[in-house]
């Protein structure tokens, strides 16, 4: 990464020279390598991840499942199943081979601020046959957890908490858990639900989830889950199928060792397909699915709307902008990950946003609307906040520190930003690795393949 010489931890953000025109590869997706990793460490047999994330998040969650005693080896992508090419593809050349093996404790699971591990876990650490503490950065412990901790202690778990209803704290491990039906609020995160579920098929009696409370937000990755399950074999009835509203239930039962072709992160292509968009440009993002459950998907749609128009093809998803940028109004309740990119081309367009149904990113990485709100009204910006969102009215910019909270979605709303901006400097872009690891060379590689004059808006 390039440093700014005044500040080692500043990251200056390129402007763009002109309209981008790049194919991006964008590594694999957060959210289905999680999964994937846990459903295939709960399995009967063993199974492949390949074109699996190497990020934060999902190196914490491949070492916690390893303390706790299954085997995740590194192998070269050489099987047959799923696509030929995997090893073209920047990180995405290697397989992990998960061999499911009896849980153990005593161990000690780091969730660094990963909510996907913070949550995932607890279930999976009462299935073993000892204590499995957790701990993790210190917003780890600010970050929603009580509603898993209430709901694995209804299905029969014992945690030590300290009765905070949060990290850090101890899942005594008995090698097996009872399940059954439960309530749980999980309006302040839909990781609370999939992390329920996700492990059911291990409980004796399977669990049935009962969402009560506020709306759900992220229902997007709820459908990711039951669909990940089902691929492994498991039993889950959805209110989508006709069930009864906010209810899932999985039904007790092996689960199938897989191999799963990990899709492209379609959050993590949301900065690149931005730069299409503010520069008048053309991003291509190949191995974009043609049907999936990632919210990023919602892209197509929303940055439409924002000016430009994409094409889904054999090369994949190409994003070509208009050389105008508009502003949007949108509810993102089940696409909240996207806020921070969204927010980031609002504060470039020709005309104000309002973005709703978001008011629980407050408790994601970092208070995402405070922080965006601050950082953009430093630039120059006019951003308030909402009970549930932002209202963005854009005004010219003007560079600046712009400051990332150890949120990786801050860091790449910045160099968004900075395309359009001169002197944007980036705190501690390197938080990116959250995800996305390759994101400043990534970066800097799509810029400079994209010669010629800018066409912004
Ligand atoms: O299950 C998942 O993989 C995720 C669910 C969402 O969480 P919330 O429902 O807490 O927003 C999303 O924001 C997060 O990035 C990933
Ligand atoms: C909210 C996010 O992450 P986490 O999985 O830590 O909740 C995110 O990636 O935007």
């Amino acid at each position: 990464m390039t440093e700014s010489p005044a500040h080692p931890a500043l990251w200056p953000a390129p402007v763009a020279p002109g309209a981008v025109d790049a194919t991006v590869t964008v590594p694999g997706s957060k959210s289905v390598t999680n999964r994937g990793l846990v459903l295939a460490a709960l399995s009967s047999e063993p199974g492949w991840l390949r074109r699996p994330l190497r990020s934060r998040d999902t190196l914490l969650m491949a070492e916690a499942l390893r303390t706790m005693g299954v085997g995740i080896e590194e192998t070269a992508s050489s099987s047959s199943a799923g696509s030929a090419d995997a090893g073209d593809r920047p990180g995405g050349g290697e397989a992990w081979r998960i061999i499911p093996a009896g849980l153990h404790g005593p161990a000690v699971v780091d969730v660094g601020n990963a909510g996907t591990v913070m949550r995932f876990l607890p279930p999976v650490a009462a299935l073993a046959d000892g204590p499995v503490r957790f701990d993790g950065d210190p917003r780890s412990y600010e970050r929603p957890l009580g509603g898993v901790i209430d709901a694995l202690r209804a299905l029969g778990a014992r945690i030590d908490d300290d009765n905070r209803g949060a990290l850090p704290m101890t899942v005594f491990g008995s090698g097996a858990l009872e399940g059954g039906a439960v309530e749980i609020d999980a309006s302040s995160s839909s990781q609370f639900v999939s992390a329920l579920l996700l492990s059911a098929p291990r409980f004796n009696q399977g669990v049935e989830v009962r969402h009560v409370g506020a709306a759900l937000p992220s229902m997007p990755h709820i459908r990711m889950t039951v669909d990940m399950l089902r691929s492994v074999g498991a039993q889950v009835d959805t209110p989508e199928a006709g069930g009864e509203p906010n209810v899932w239930r999985v039904t007790p039962g092996a689960l199938l060792g897989r191999d799963l072709v990990v899709e492209p992160d379609l959050s993590n292509a949301q900065p690149f397909l931005a730069a299409a968009l503010v520069t008048g440009g053309r991003v291509t993002i190949p191995d974009w699915p043609e049907h999936t459950t990632q919210p990023g998907d919602a892209l197509r749609e929303i940055f439409t709307t924002m000016g430009g128009f994409c094409e889904l093809t054999d090369q994949g998803l190409t994003f070509t902008g208009s050389g105008r940028i508009h502003g949007i109004d949108v509810d993102l309740s089940e696409v909240g990950e996207l806020t921070p990119g969204i927010a980031a081309v609002a504060a470039l367009a020709d005309s104000p946003s309002t973005l709703r149904g978001v008011a629980h990113l407050r408790l994601h990485e970092t208070d995402r609307l405070a922080a965006l709100t601050k950082e953009l009204n430093e630039l120059g910006g006019d951003v308030t906040e909402t009970a549930d969102g932002l209202h963005i009215r854009p005004r010219p910019l003007h560079g600046g520190i712009f400051h990332t909270y150890d949120d990786h979605r801050l860091a790449t709303a910045a160099a968004v930003i900075g395309l359009a901006v001169e002197g944007v400097e980036v705190e501690n872009v390197a938080t990116t690795a959250k995800t996305l690891p390759d994101f400043p060379a990534l970066w800097t590689d799509m810029l400079s393949a994209s010669p010629g004059p800018a066409r912004r808006a």
